[in-house]
């Protein structure tokens, strides 16, 4: 068994991960951490766990945090981890970390769009960036993962296939639309109900964070360069993310060839589907899953490429994706207690 903590465990995509870690057959929650519940029942936090959980929420200590565990899942907000890690922590446990913190970070962007200084910048380099179907190797050696953002990892699978065979334009165009789940569950006035239900608003036009870490993903695994206009919409749903993108074709290509140079990459990847022509993709078809699905049309005219991909941001996007890269790392089944149907009700 594999003993796994779990910071931020009150949160939501702590949430997702006790949950689905609880239909996992080769790991054991050993610590669900919390600073606001302290000594409560998990089960009174989230009465979904009422029947199943017993577990009380243990008060987070740092100084203690990785004994007796083997994997730490961290769900915290940007900044905390980062003023807290250290490299013994790292040598004693095995992290998955949800949040931004080591996802290819440097001094500058981090001021940039989180308004402070990276406290341990020194530790980036040894975490190993999870975005699974496209960093398998890596991951299986790691010992500590920077899980991707939701909306980037969305586009980062649409396009890297795209951009890899030279397909496309690198001047590329994005429209992300995110559940409000994805603002997590602290109470903002932009996120209350009265103020998001029934309305739709953009938000962090040209600086939104995972303008960066797309660039810098595509980077990484293709080599190459690209500009990216993103911006991001909250819609009035619960969960669900679904991401637009535009570019132009370098030659002109049919349908059939597009869809082979993404089967080629994502055929044997079980979390990840092109749809059938014309069938568009919507994002109740993969709620509450780790799946994500993509499809595109072209433009015969214009030789333009539209590309949707959909995902549920707290799965794919955080929880279920931190658990495809435990498995990883883990040689465990990759889709072990990932495995189901998505909810579509
Ligand atoms: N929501 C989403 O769709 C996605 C989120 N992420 C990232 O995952 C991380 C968690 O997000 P999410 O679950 O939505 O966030 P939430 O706001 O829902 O939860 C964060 C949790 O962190 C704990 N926390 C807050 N402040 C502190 C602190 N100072 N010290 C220790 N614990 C603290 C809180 O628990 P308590 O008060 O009990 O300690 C809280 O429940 C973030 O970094 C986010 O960017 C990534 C992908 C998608
Ligand atoms: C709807 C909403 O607010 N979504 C979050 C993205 C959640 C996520 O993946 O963000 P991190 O990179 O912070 O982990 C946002 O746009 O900041």
């Amino acid at each position: 068994m594999l003993n796994v903590g779990i910071l931020g465990a009150t949160g939501y995509t702590g949430e997702e991960l006790i949950r689905l870690l609880h239909n996992h057959p080769n790991v054991m929650i050993k610590k669900i951490l919390s600073t606001s519940y302290k000594d409560k029942k998990y089960n009174f936090v989230y009465r979904n766990f009422v029947g199943f959980n017993e577990d009380i929420c243990q008060e987070l200590d740092w100084d203690t945090l990785v004994d007796g565990i083997d994997l730490l899942f961290s769900a915290l907000p940007y900044g905390i981890l980062m003023a807290h890690l250290t490299e013994d922590m790292l040598k004693k446990v095995k992290i998955v970390d949800i949040g931004v913190d080591y996802r290819f970070m440097d001094k500058e962007s981090y001021k940039k769009y989180y308004g402070k200084e990276h406290q341990s910048l020194h530790l980036t380099d040894e975490f190993v960036y999870g975005l699974s179907e496209w960093n398998e190797e890596a991951i299986k050696e790691a010992k500590s993962i920077a899980n991707p953002g939701c909306y980037a990892t969305a586009m980062l699978m649409a396009l890297i296939p795209l951009i890899k065979e030279a397909l496309i334009d690198k001047d590329i165009i994005a429209d992300g639309k995110s559940g409000l789940s994805g603002g997590g569950r602290t109470l903002t006035i932009g996120t209350h109900y009265v103020e998001a239900n029934e309305s739709m608003k953009a938000y962090k036009l040209n600086n939104h964070p995972h303008v960066i870490e797309v660039q810098k993903g595509i980077e990484f695994f293709t080599g190459e360069t690209i500009e990216l206009t993103f911006t991001p919409h909250i819609v009035p749903m619960q969960r669900g993310l679904m991401v637009t993108l535009y570019t132009k074709l370098q030659k002109k290509l049919d349908y059939e060839s597009v869809k082979e140079v993404y089967s080629k990459y994502y055929g044997s990847k079980p979390f990840v589907q092109i749809l059938d022509k014309s069938i568009y993709v919507e994002t109740k078809w993969v709620k509450s899953s780790n799946m994500c699905h993509i499809n595109f049309e072209i433009n015969e005219e214009t030789n333009r490429l539209i590309i949707v991909v959909a995902i549920d941001n707290l799965i794919k996007g955080a929880a279920g994706q931190a658990i495809q890269n435990m498995n990883l790392m883990m040689d465990f089944p990759e889709n072990m207690g990932l495995n189901y149907i998505p909810v579509c009700i």
